[in-house]
């Protein structure tokens, strides 16, 4: 479970991100933040794994304090999923898959034999585990980047806009292609997206943003579609 705890994000400079925002992800869901651009949803992804320290208020993960926790360890036991993937161009794919293993203190061979797992769960062919990033299509990076993500079978993933980048007909399957890992895995998931339909289609529950992470309305997608609060619209 992770707690935001009436939760203030001041950066120097003095723009107010996030102001008071509280909200509980509750174990095994997909919680997803929706809003426009500015609306301070990166700000709140990056507080879990401590990219980002609050001003004010805590963010707990099953009760305690990510600021009580060593911020690169704490990094590291959280899987993170970027909108451009954030692949090591010269690395393969096999090898990017298991940086954070490797990290850890897995052995290469474990680590590869380990990325070939997940390429398979990600529904990568095992044969593109050799070539480079920029060989791949950008779907396919993509699902590298959610495998590299799961590596250290994390409980946690927080997703960044991660299919922002790719085509509608790819991203729908990405979507298809998350709702099965999620039914198999049941992790903790908080997703950001801007797009109000994949927030309705991949979230146990839906929150709507509105500037500085004031909350217009939370609810589970069907919740939400029967009683659309005034300016929560579609597309
Ligand atoms: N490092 C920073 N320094 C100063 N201001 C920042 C910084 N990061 C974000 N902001 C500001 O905080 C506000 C919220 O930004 P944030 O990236 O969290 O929003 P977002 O909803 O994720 O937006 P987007 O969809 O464009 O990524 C914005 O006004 C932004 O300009």
């Amino acid at each position: 479970m992770i707690e935001f705890q009436s939760v203030t994000k001041t950066y120097p400079g003095g723009s107010v991100a996030v102001s008071e925002f509280s909200l509980t992800v509750p174990s095994h869901r997909t919680v997803v933040l929706v809003g426009s651009s500015g609306s301070g949803k990166t700000t709140l992804l990056r507080m879990v794994n401590r990219m980002v320290d609050p001003t004010e208020g805590r963010v707990l993960i099953d009760g305690d304090d990510v600021l009580d926790r060593d911020a690169v360890r704490l990094r590291r036991s959280i899987g993170y999923v970027l909108q451009q993937g954030g692949l090591l161009p010269h690395r393969t794919i096999a090898d990017n898959i298991a940086t954070v293993p490797v990290l850890t203190g897995a052995s290469r061979r474990e680590a590869r034999a380990a990325s070939l797992e997940l390429m398979e769960r990600v529904g990568l062919d095992r044969s593109l585990a050799r070539r480079y990033p920029a060989q791949l299509s950008g779907g396919q990076q993509q699902r590298v980047g959610v495998a590299r993500a799961l590596a250290g079978d994390p409980n946690i993933l927080l997703m960044d806009e991660p299919f922002g980048a790719v085509d509608p007909i790819v991203r729908r399957e990405l979507q298809d292609e998350l709702l099965r890992l999620q039914s198999e895995l049941g992790k903790t998931i908080v997703f950001v997206t801007h797009d109000v339909d994949e927030a309705f289609r991949l979230g146990d529950e839906v929150v709507v943003l509105r500037e500085r992470g004031e909350i217009a309305q939370h609810g589970t997608p069907a919740g939400i579609l029967a009683e659309p609060a005034a300016d929560v619209g579609r597309g």
